[in-house]
């Protein structure tokens, strides 16, 4: 039955975990999907976002998700189906007040734009409220975990979980353990990773862990490769899906990501590294951006959508 698959889902070991309450805030492509894959595992979920409009998108989001789950899962029993839905459902609220919500909480997971000043705002009014034992974690790409930490007292409750997109299929979650970050901490940001059903792998609060150092340079590569007119964005694409094992080319997947978000991060490391020739700006990213096709999220980015 339903009920018991989602007993199942909800383990036993989310009921003697240490994190059960999660507020995760931004509701766009990754803290919809963050929240999603924290509520099929059994735990409360609070989603916060800046208004009522993008939460009311973001549960259509989950729920579009969950749907092609259970497609699958239910395949000859759709009202089973339903149910399993609403009761995932059931372990999300919403909201637009972060300060009001996190006082319950043991984990905030943050998934807001990707910007330092940005995130150190939140994290520093956040921490004035929230109790001494709520674990915080940034879904950052790029930024220094220690350098968004450093805007609130408790480094040794701080951290990086690294999800990737999109967070129902992807299996990876990179575990950064930041100079101040305590072993309890990381002990506990691991077990609640293998909680959600992801597997974790640990990394150093290095530039881009380890996935987006070795990613984006590469899909920044792919950009300037057809700026030299040395290939089609298609058969860049179709070489590397079919040549190189890729599910998407360089360009179907900046398209993915948003291509605001890869420049935030290939800014951010260029302002650092100027020399280093793999950080280097893309005039036509920075073009697509200035007009707003910031990918599958806005209908149009390299290519174009619906
Ligand atoms: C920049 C950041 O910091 C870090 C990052 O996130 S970098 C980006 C990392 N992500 C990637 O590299 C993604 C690469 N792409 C892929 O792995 C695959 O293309 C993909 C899993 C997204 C889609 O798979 P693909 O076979 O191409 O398409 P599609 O047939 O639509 O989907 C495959 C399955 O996934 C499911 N699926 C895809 N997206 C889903 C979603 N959001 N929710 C639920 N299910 C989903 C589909 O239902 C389908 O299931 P089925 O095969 O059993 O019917
Ligand atoms: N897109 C990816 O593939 C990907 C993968 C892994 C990590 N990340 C990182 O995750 C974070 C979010 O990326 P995204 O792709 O989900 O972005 P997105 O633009 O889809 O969503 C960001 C959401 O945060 C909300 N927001 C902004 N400021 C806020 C605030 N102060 N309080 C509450 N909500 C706020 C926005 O309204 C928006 O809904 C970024 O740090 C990004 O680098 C992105």
């Amino acid at each position: 039955t339903v009920s018991s698959i989602t007993r199942t889902l909800c383990s036993s070991a989310v009921r003697n975990a240490a994190i059960k309450h999660v507020t995760v805030i931004g509701g766009g492509l990754m803290g919809s999907g963050i929240a999603q894959v924290a509520a099929v595992t059994g735990h409360s979920v609070v989603l916060v976002d800046t208004s009522e409009d993008i939460l009311k998108n973001s549960a259509k989001n989950i729920q579009g998700s969950l749907k092609r789950v259970v497609k699958k899962k239910f395949a000859d029993k759709p009202e089973a189906g339903e149910e399993f839905v609403q009761k995932v459902m059931n372990n999300i609220s919403t909201s637009t007040d972060a300060a009001s919500v996190v006082q319950k909480t043991d984990l905030v997971v943050e998934a807001i734009v990707e910007n330092l000043k940005v995130k150190q705002a939140l994290f520093s009014t956040l921490d004035k409220v929230a109790p001494a034992h709520t674990i915080f974690v940034s879904n950052t790409s790029s930024l220094p975990i220690a350098d968004i930490a450093s805007s609130t007292a408790r480094l040794d409750r701080f951290g990086g979980l690294h999800f990737f997109n999109p967070v129902p299929m992807m299996k990876l979650v990179e575990v950064i353990k930041a100079a101040g970050t305590s072993q309890q901490t990381f002990d506990a940001l691991l077990d609640f990773t293998k909680a959600l059903g992801k597997h974790p792998v640990s990394c150093k609060d290095t530039p881009g862990f380890i996935v987006n150092r070795l990613l984006v340079p590469y899909m920044l590569e792919a950009v300037r490769l057809y700026e030299r007119g040395h290939g089609s964005k298609e058969d860049i694409d179709v070489a590397m899906k079919l040549g190189a094992g890729y599910p998407m080319g360089p360009f179907e997947l900046l398209d993915y990501v948003g291509l605001d978000t890869s420049k935030f991060i290939i800014d951010g490391w260029y302002e650092k590294e100027p020399e280093n020739p793999l950080f280097a700006p893309s005039p036509l990213l920075n073009k697509l951006v200035a007009e707003g096709k910031l990918g599958k999220k806005t209908g149009e980015g390299f290519y174009k959508y619906k």
